[in-house]
């Protein structure tokens, strides 16, 4: 009899993994974008370095600010270092991104005041420092800036050009084998030629799901539910992987061999098979090889929650990355009792609204594991811990949001 651990339990023999093999390269920036870096960015330089101008005007000192006849004695463009410098009565015309020039201390925009010849009268007046940006405003040398594990997006970018980075190291990511199993699986375009026979959806719900959160991966396909096969498409995908996944064979049905392959003939360490999880209760963990099996079941809906449950904390992991699964507080809309003795994920729509998560069933079907349609539109997975009590309408609970997760 199949020994049934709980959810935590299986999240814990996850988690206390060790993936020894965390390696890196070197990257141009933008070819960097979705990668994570390996290392603390630090800042070299204070930005701005000098106190710069924010607007375009004349740069004063502040004792001068009701002073109805300043002479203005130079213009001080943005690229350019005025050697000149403001004193009392006298005043620089300096531009956004000049330097504020030496002796000045407040810039006062051209709309503030009226010009006469070479003299300006300062119409309205402005605080002192106004329109200065001061030394470090964006960010001071030494402040750690960019912190190891963050995912580079344009704002990494943008700090790491404007520190002169042009490359940088960044964790490769992790290999993923994916393959789906079932004599009655056809892959795209293979022809029909009984009415048992369906489309395999899971081997590339599951490459889209892993590769547009971090992961290379390797397309094996459908393979029939026949020992040998399955065994060969096992081997040649731990060759090739970090991590092998493979969907459906791993209940308790005659042709379930998913299981008998890694298990008799693999001989590989089966970390769990079976938790008190709905979808995914027949879910298989191993090792082989240092490499990890995750064998999920077969139907569609419990495949792909069964990925983002166990794969992307995995990918997650040997990326090394500060990432989580988007898990947050939403306001329900109805009762939801928990039917089931589990910790049960139920597909939901989730918007977000007066400041909250709320999250409804409006047209989500019921029926069994294989409805994949309640992932389209606007999808969160309500999350039911085993223990916890029956659900109230309008109270807080936890949701996974998906669209996080394309
Ligand atoms: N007597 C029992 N029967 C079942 C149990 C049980 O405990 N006792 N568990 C049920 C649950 S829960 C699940 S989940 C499934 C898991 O079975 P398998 O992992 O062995 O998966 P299969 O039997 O191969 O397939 C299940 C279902 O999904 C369809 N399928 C398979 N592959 C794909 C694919 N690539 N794309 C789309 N759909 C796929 C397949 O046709 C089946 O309908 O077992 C229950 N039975
Ligand atoms: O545990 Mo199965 O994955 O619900 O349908």
């Amino acid at each position: 009899m199949r020994n049934f651990i709980s959810y935590d339990e299986s999240i814990n023999i996850l988690n206390n993994l060790n993936i020894s093999k965390i390696t890196t390269e070197k990257l141009f920036i933008t070819n960097a974008i979705g990668r994570v870096i390996a290392n603390d960015v630090i800042a070299n330089h204070n930005n701005p370095e000098f106190l710069t101008s924010a607007m375009d005007g004349y740069a004063i000192k502040f004792e001068d600010i009701k002073n109805e006849n300043i002479k203005i004695i130079a213009k001080n463009p943005a690229g350019t270092v005025v050697e000149m410098q403001v004193e009392t009565n006298t005043c620089i015309k300096t531009f956004t991104g000049s330097l504020m020039p030496k002796g000045s201390d407040t810039l006062v925009p051209i709309e503030n005041v009226e010009v006469t010849l070479d003299k300006i009268k300062i119409i309205k007046e402005v605080p002192f420092g106004f329109a200065v940006r001061n030394i470090g405003e964006d960010y001071k040398k030494d402040e750690v800036l960019i912190k190891k594990g963050t995912i580079i997006g344009f704002a990494e970018i943008g700090v790491l050009a404007s520190l002169n980075i042009s490359q940088i190291e960044v964790i490769i990511n992790p290999i993923i084998s994916i393959a789906s199993t079932g004599s009655e699986i056809l892959d795209l375009g293979e022809t029909q030629t009984n009415d048992s026979q369906i489309r395999s959806s899971n081997h590339l719900t599951l490459e889209a799901l892993f590769k547009s959160n971090g992961a290379n991966t390797i397309q094996m396909g459908v393979v029939k539910d026949d020992m040998d096969s399955i065994t060969k498409l096992l081997e040649t995908a731990l060759l090739k992987s970090d991590i092998v996944v493979t969907t459906g064979g791993v209940s308790v049905g005659d042709y379930d061999f998913v299981q008998d392959v890694i298990k008799d003939k693999l001989k590989a360490k089966v970390l769990f098979h079976g938790v008190n999880l709905k979808p995914g209760m027949h879910i298989l963990l191993a090792i082989k090889d240092n490499k990890i099996i995750v064998a999920l079941p077969g139907f569609a809906y419990s495949s792909t929650v069964c990925a983002m449950l166990y794969v992307l904390p995995l990918i997650y992991k040997f990326r090394n990355s500060n990432e989580k699964l988007p898990i947050v507080k939403a306001k329900i809309n109805q009762d939801f009792p928990r039917f089931q003795a589990k910790t049960i994920f139920t597909a939901c729509n989730v918007e977000y609204k007066n400041s909250e998560y709320q999250i409804n069933f409006d047209g989500k079907k019921q029926g069994t594991s294989a409805i994949l349609t309640n992932m389209l539109e606007s999808p969160a997975l309500l999350i039911q811990k085993e223990n916890s009590e029956n659900i109230k309408a309008g109270d807080l609970v936890d949701i996974l949001l998906l669209n996080n997760l394309k």
